[in-house]
């Protein structure tokens, strides 16, 4: 047992341990090795309650547990990105004897990035230590770990064997998008994919930044960072003239995004032989990016269990005392130098095996916060295709599923006359939705063919339906282009959409007569919304008539055996109005062209509410603005044009949606739909090649300007082999863990049910299931 434990063990030594200060500081102006003495401020913190940094022994059963404090710094605490690297006995502040083992921290936040050097044993034994801390403290979504170790140097069998307990570290899993299967680097190309991807974070937050304003310093200058936290481990030199510019620019300027290298360089430890001053340009020249780090741990000691800590500052010139900063001025000849004495401590280093049982246990957990405590996503680059149902949070769409968020949405009293959410696709900070009450009213798609614009109007019919319940929001399809074939398949227009319980009306622009009653219908439907307004808009209305408890017809459950909810008044729109909630607030219907969808009036029995949002999608515009001559719809286009426009102009106050999808340009653009869109999309040109993202890519500008680009969400594709079950084996080579994932195109499941297909029939279902009443068609 240590002579300090023998003379202060027991429960005294360890509240005095408790109620420690800082380290004391070797005394000024003798130091062994022979460094430059220069006074510092006491750099690291030797603070109060050592269990705050707990022993390698203290760690793993945290992991192996995993114990309660397991992830228990989260963005923003106090101890974020604090490490311990070693310990170090001193006096009580009572007097009263040694403090034994009391721990030296670094905190990466005030240091920004952190050197480590001594020889390659001892070295990776504290590297060890430190990452294993840091990833029991910090959740992977608060931490990220990325490795660079592509120094030929070394062979990368050495490498990868060294660092293959790291492997199983879930923090070192791309979360944010990376182009990886892990977050590893074992040569060139993979150290410069990974040095990109967080060169363009840098970037981003940069641009955030600035968009945001001034913002108030935090610890050593630098805007404060809340998370999410990386850490580069950057052992050795990291590669290339490219890469070890990026490299020294993330130790730079990192620390204000939340990044922080950590260099690892082997030297001979700091001993007599080789001084303080020695062994760190020694480390410099192994890993240029060592001068960047503004604190340095040298190893030291015959066999290296010692290990000194010191901050990084300019020799002091003639003139006096100079900022650290200065010493990275090109032109400036003084380099930065460890400020000596530092620290001097017993290391922390744990073994290969311990850390890889360590990680091992660590493997198989995930973060179990709601989505709402969890820091805020990093963007990252957009997938080159993305499935609706992924972005609507709903892989498995089932009834259920679907009547919760139906539910949570009768319970928003901010969207009281309905919500009309509309989800684009993926975003790079996660799904883009857009609110057509909020946002809206109105939003335009424009791209040329085959960009996906039809796809994009299918999605958003989807995810209409997915957020709001179908007697409370319903959709009305026209197709500008009488193009539709017959089997029903994907490429198969708006048609794919009917079986949406919330899709009241079909129209293709082939039918002059159809088209007519349809372009009646729509603004007699205007019409009646806006004689059952009055003066008020939608919103006032529904708080009105909530308040009153009068807007949603309730009826009684449907008896056993009879068949579902797909039945509606037989009067017509104004007519079933009328009879469910409150003749009182109707004036005598207009003259209606409207008649109800074939086959839906079954009973009487539900009445569907007098006003809910209508969302009219059209696609093709354009070839109804200017029908191509002999077109079958051509003489009745004018007539759904002149309907469409109303809806553009007085819509967003009746509560009717208009979405439409067009060729950008032509006669479109003075169109009021166009004109009026305070939504609008613009879809790229579909591009081939494997690189290619996949149609639907595009960029959505806000009212208030704000560009949000997203690659849209498919939903006519089938249901991936990934989401099945069946596990999947592969073997595991670390050193190709870095690659990019093989770009292997998403198998199908043969001739299975689209997405669509599976989302309408769960709506279908979950309609029935809370008697939602049906909304006349339009024809
Ligand atoms: N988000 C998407 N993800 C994957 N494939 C898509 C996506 N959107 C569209 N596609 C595919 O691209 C092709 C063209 O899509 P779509 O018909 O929607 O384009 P369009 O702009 O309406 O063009 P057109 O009017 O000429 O048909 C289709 O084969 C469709 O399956």
């Amino acid at each position: 047992m240590p002579r300090v434990l023998r003379r202060r063990g027991g429960f005294g030594a360890w509240a005095r341990r408790l109620a420690g200060g800082r380290a004391e500081q070797p005394a000024e102006g003798h130091d062994p090795y022979g460094g430059t003495a220069v006074k510092a401020p006491a750099p690291y913190a030797v603070r109060r309650q050592p269990e705050t940094w707990p022993n390698p022994a203290a760690l793993l059963l945290m992991a192996l547990g995993p114990g309660p404090r397991l992830w228990e710094r989260g963005p923003g605490h106090p101890e974020a990105l604090t490490v311990r690297l070693g310990t170090v006995d001193r006096p009580a502040p009572d007097g009263s004897g040694l403090l034994p083992a009391v721990p030296v921290t670094a905190d990466l936040r005030e240091v920004g990035a952190l050197g480590l050097a001594g020889p390659r044993a001892r070295l990776a034994g504290l590297a060890r230590a430190v990452l294993a801390q840091l990833a029991a403290a910090h959740s992977p979504d608060t931490l990220e770990i990325v490795l660079l170790s592509a120094d030929r140097a070394r062979p990368v069998a050495e490498r990868t064997d060294e660092w293959s307990w790291l492997g199983w570290l879930p923090h070192v899993r791309p979360h944010h998008g990376q182009d990886c299967r892990l977050l590893l680097a074992y040569d060139h190309e993979q150290a410069a994919a990974r040095t990109d991807e967080l060169l363009r974070r840098l970037e981003d937050h940069r641009n955030t930044a600035s968009a945001a304003g001034p913002r108030t310093a935090g610890p050593a200058g630098e805007e404060g960072c809340t998370g999410p936290y990386t850490v580069v481990v950057v052992d050795g030199d990291p590669g290339g003239t490219s890469v070890r510019a990026a490299v020294t620019r993330l130790a730079q300027e990192g620390p204000r995004a939340g990044i922080h290298v950590v260099c690892l360089a082997e030297t001979a430890p700091a001993s007599a032989a080789s001084p303080v001053p020695d062994t760190y340009e020694a480390a410099c020249a192994v890993s240029p990016v060592f001068r960047e780090c503004g604190t340095v741990a040298l190893l030291s000691g015959d066999v290296a269990t010692a290990l000194r800590l010191m901050r990084v500052a300019a020799p002091p010139p003639a003139g006096g005392p100079r900022a650290k900063a200065a010493c990275r001025l090109p032109a400036g000849p003084p380099l930065p130098t460890p400020v000596t004495p530092g620290t001097l401590a017993a290391v922390d280093a744990v073994s290969f095996a311990w850390a890889e049982r360590f990680a091992r246990a660590l493997a198989p957990l995930r973060p179990d916060g709601s989505a709402g405590n969890r820091p805020a996503r990093v963007p990252v680059p957009l997938p080159p295709s993305a499935r609706l149902l992924d972005e609507l949070g709903l892989a498995r769409a089932t009834p259920a599923s679907l009547q919760a968020r139906w539910a949570d949405a009768a319970d928003d009293t901010t969207a009281l006359g309905g919500r009309a959410w509309a989800v684009l696709g993926a975003g790079p900070r996660g799904p883009v939705c857009v609110d057509l009450v909020a946002d809206g009213p109105h939003l335009l798609i424009e791209g040329p063919a085959g960009s996906g614009r039809t796809e994009l109007l299918r999605s958003v019919v989807a995810s209409l339906a997915a957020a709001e319940r179908p007697d409370r929001l319903a959709v009305v399809l026209v197709e500008g282009r009488d193009g539709i074939g017959a089997d029903g398949g994907p490429g198969d227009g708006l048609r794919v959409c009917t079986d949406v319980p919330h899709v009241t009306t079909h129209l293709a622009a082939n039918d002059p007569v159809r088209m007519r009653e349809f372009a009646q219908s729509l603004s007699a439907e205007l019409k009646r919304r806006a004689e059952l307004l009055g003066r008020s808009d939608f919103a006032e209305w529904h708080t009105r008539h909530t308040a009153s408890g009068r807007v949603v017809a309730r009826r009684t459950a449907a008896s056993p055996g009879v068949p579902g909810p797909r039945r509606a008044g037989t009067g017509g729109a104004a007519g079933a109005a009328a009879a469910g909630a409150g003749a009182a607030d109707l004036d005598s219907p207009p003259s209606s062209t409207l008649r109800l969808r074939p086959g839906a009036a079954r009973r009487q029995a539900e009445v569907a509410p007098p006003l809910p949002r209508l969302v009219v999608v059209v696609d093709d515009l354009d070839a109804l603005v200017s029908p191509a001559l002999g077109a079958p719809g051509r003489p009745s286009a004018g007539s759904v044009i002149r309907a469409l426009e109303a809806v553009a102009r007085e819509g967003g106050r009746l509560g009717v949606h208009l979405v439409a999808a067009t060729a950008p340009g032509g006669r479109t653009a003075q169109s009021e739909p166009v004109r009026r869109a305070t939504l609008r999309i613009a879809l790229d040109a579909p591009a081939s090649g494997p690189d290619e993202p996949a149609p639907g890519r595009g960029r959505l500008t806000w009212p208030d300007g704000r560009v949000t680009a997203f690659q849209g969400g498919r939903v006519t594709g089938r249901i991936p082999r990934t989401a099945t079950q069946r596990p999947t084996v592969i073997p595991l080579d670390w050193q190709r863990m870095g690659d990019p994932p093989a770009r292997r195109s998403v198998r199908e499941l043969g001739n299975g049910p689209t997405d669509l297909a599976l989302l309408a029939s769960a709506l279908e279902r979950a309609a029935r299931e809370v008697s939602a009443a049906r909304i006349p068609s339009l024809l």
